[in-house]
């Protein structure tokens, strides 16, 4: 029942394609179908995310006591950290059917009423993508998460009425790369948000052994340790280079993926020992070879490695920042130390003097 289409509506930058680096954080509607072998099934199989995980947990054990369905619940968080995943357990730990769409799969509000109007009580209603939906779809959505009501429109013009219609009390599962981007009325409806953080390299680690088992692959504690460090903090690519590593073993005859097989096969995917890609390291590269660290306006760097601007700053660097190898400063881009080292270079002095741009709270910068 899940990983369908409404999630092949995704906004991706037109020059570069994200979805070819082994190192993107988003999944193609492929990849989606050996992802939802490797969920996990009860709360307690979800690794990391500690204090989300015991504040829901905690939401749905008190919601199944009082025999009511729980609060509404937003998640938010970069992609791949898991926000679907744990849409799902709500719907299995709460033993109710889930029902799944998407923003960008409700562009009317009519579409919204028919999926509202077939919910069964107690039902969870997965809405991925939620800052996408449309402002009328929006509206009748507050309605509903409030009241259990919504108005169905009859008729056209000045003749048309509302009839309301009731609805059995259900549960929605919001999910948002932008929780910034919902308006607050609607943020407002859920009573729980939880928000998802990147993964610390040793939780990353439980995951991929996890998945290791439920792949069959026999991996050693050095290989899972090599691909978790390069994993960019994020659960999907973590299992994606899994994949690509085991895809190597199996190629070369080894039995195990263990640390060479990990150096070998993500050197051949281009991926550095900071899971940084090709398209990252030339942007270092630019910076720091030929702009002597920065700062440079960001159309300037962008032609200097060949892609467009707005590749440079959506897909490229929020990590660099987030890893602290370049800011963002009110001149242009700079190279830090960390970036020259990273790159074998001798940094110059006040290399890390420039003063950055605040962030806005979802890892984008305030201009
Ligand atoms: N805490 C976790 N434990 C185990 N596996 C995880 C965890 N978080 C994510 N995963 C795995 O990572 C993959 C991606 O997770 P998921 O689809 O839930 O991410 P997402 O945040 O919904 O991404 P998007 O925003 O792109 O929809 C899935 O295969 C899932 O099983």
């Amino acid at each position: 029942m899940h990983d369908g289409d409404v999630f092949g509506d995704r906004e991706r930058d037109e020059s570069y394609d994200a979805t070819a680096r082994v190192v993107d954080a988003q999944g193609d509607a492929d990849e989606r179908t050996v992802e939802a072998a490797l969920r996990p099934r009860r709360l307690a199989e979800f690794a990391g995310q500690s204090r989300v995980r015991d504040q829901l947990s905690l939401v749905l054990e008190a919601a199944r006591r009082r025999g009511t369905p729980p609060d509404h619940v937003l998640l938010s968080g970069p992609p791949g950290l898991g926000k679907t995943t744990l849409a799902m357990l709500i719907g299995s730990e709460l033993e109710r059917p889930i029902r799944i769409t998407s923003g960008p799969a409700i562009q009317h509000a009519g579409d919204l009423a028919s999926v509202l109007s077939s919910l069964m009580e107690g039902e969870v209603l997965f809405l991925d993508e939620i800052h996408r939906m449309s402002r009328s779809a929006e509206e009748m959505l507050y309605l509903a998460m409030e009241d259990f009501r919504v108005d169905v429109i009859v008729g056209k013009g000045p003749g048309a009425t509302a009839i309301p219609l009731e609805l059995p009390p259900f549960t929605v599962v919001g999910a948002t790369t932008r929780a910034g981007l919902l308006p607050a009325p609607l943020r407002d409806r859920f009573g729980f948000t939880g928000h998802l953080d990147f993964y610390a390299v040793d939780e990353l680690e439980t995951i991929l052994a996890r998945s290791a088992g439920l792949l069959e692959v026999a991996a050693d504690a050095a290989g899972i340790s090599e691909i978790a460090r390069r994993s960019r903090g994020t659960p999907r690519i973590a299992n994606r280079l899994l994949r690509r590593v085991r895809d190597w073993a199996q190629v070369h005859g080894r039995d195990v993926v263990d640390e060479e097989a990990a150096h070998a096969a993500l050197a051949l995917f281009d991926v550095d020992d900071l899971g940084l890609d090709r398209l990252d390291r030339a942007v270092l590269d630019a910076l720091c070879r030929r702009f002597g660290g920065g700062p440079v306006g960001l159309s300037t760097l962008a032609v200097a490695v060949g892609e467009e601007a707005d590749t440079v700053e959506t897909v490229a660097e929020p990590f660099l920042v987030r890893e602290g190898l370049i800011t963002r400063t009110p001149r242009g881009r700079a190279a830090t130390a960390l970036a020259w080292q990273h790159l074998g270079l001798t940094p110059p002095r006040g290399a890390d003097v420039q003063t950055p741009l605040p962030l806005d709270g979802e890892g984008r910068f305030g201009d």
